[in-house]
């Protein structure tokens, strides 16, 4: 808590989740920060020479603009974008197109280490944090029964690397190293330190009557 006579933010600001992603609506529900929900249109195209985490940086910047524009002039909002990707030998792994892709990437990450970078950008009307975090995952040996089974339950293709930890791909992982909501694709811990340093006082909200109005802007 901070000493009572430090200078209070304007109570509640509004804080818009740049996101369509379920999993990151679900996890800033977890922490009980009101927010409201707006999906941006921010294409993602990877440059030529861009490396995977100049790449991911990027993406969550230009969500998190993008949220900030639909505001236009409000000062008490910020705006939280956010990209995750998979990241193994330096090759980028991005939502599968289809099952070859798919099956290409698991074949990539049995048995060994991958990396998974989530971005986040909070942005204000004159001040932004951000930062890349990274969480390692080690696979199981996948066989091509294991790979096509879980190709068939639907919940690989809307998920970086083609796998989502909090579900049926738990049954992938051996172990991991690292935060795990950052695997999902909003690492807490580090989201806890950008609240705090834009002055949202997560720390203030009721959890009772608080978390999501999850409306949208
Ligand atoms: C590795 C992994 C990724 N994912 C998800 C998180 C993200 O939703 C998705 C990565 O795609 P992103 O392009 O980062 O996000 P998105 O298109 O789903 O949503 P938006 O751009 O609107 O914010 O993969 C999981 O849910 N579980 C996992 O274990």
């Amino acid at each position: 808590m901070p000493p009572p006579d430090s200078p209070q933010p304007s109570f509640p600001p509004r804080l818009i989740l740049a996101s369509g992603s379920p999993r990151r609506a679900e996890l800033l529900m977890q922490i009980g920060v009101p927010f409201s929900s707006a999906a941006t249109a921010v294409e993602e195209i990877r440059q030529t020479d861009e490396s995977g985490r100049d790449y991911v940086l990027r993406l969550a910047q230009e969500k998190s603009r993008a949220g900030l524009a639909l505001v236009g002039d409000d000062t008490t909002v910020w705006s939280l974008g956010a990209d995750t990707l998979g990241l193994v030998d330096d090759e980028v792994l991005e939502k599968p197109r289809d099952f070859t892709d798919f099956a290409r990437m698991m074949r990539l990450m049995s048995g060994r280490e991958h990396s998974v970078l989530t971005a986040i950008c909070l942005s204000g009307s004159d001040q932004s944090f951000s930062d890349v975090v990274e969480t390692r995952v080690r696979f199981r040996t996948l066989d091509r029964a294991l790979i096509e089974g879980y190709w068939n339950t639907g919940e690989p293709r809307d998920k970086a690397g083609g796998y989502g930890i909090q579900g049926m791909g738990a049954l992938l992982v051996e172990s991991i190293h690292g935060s795990y909501s950052n695997v999902v694709g909003l690492p807490l811990e580090t989201l806890a330190g950008f609240l705090q340093r834009a002055g949202i006082p997560y720390w203030q909200f009721d959890k009772r009557s608080s978390g999501a109005d999850a409306g949208t802007v």
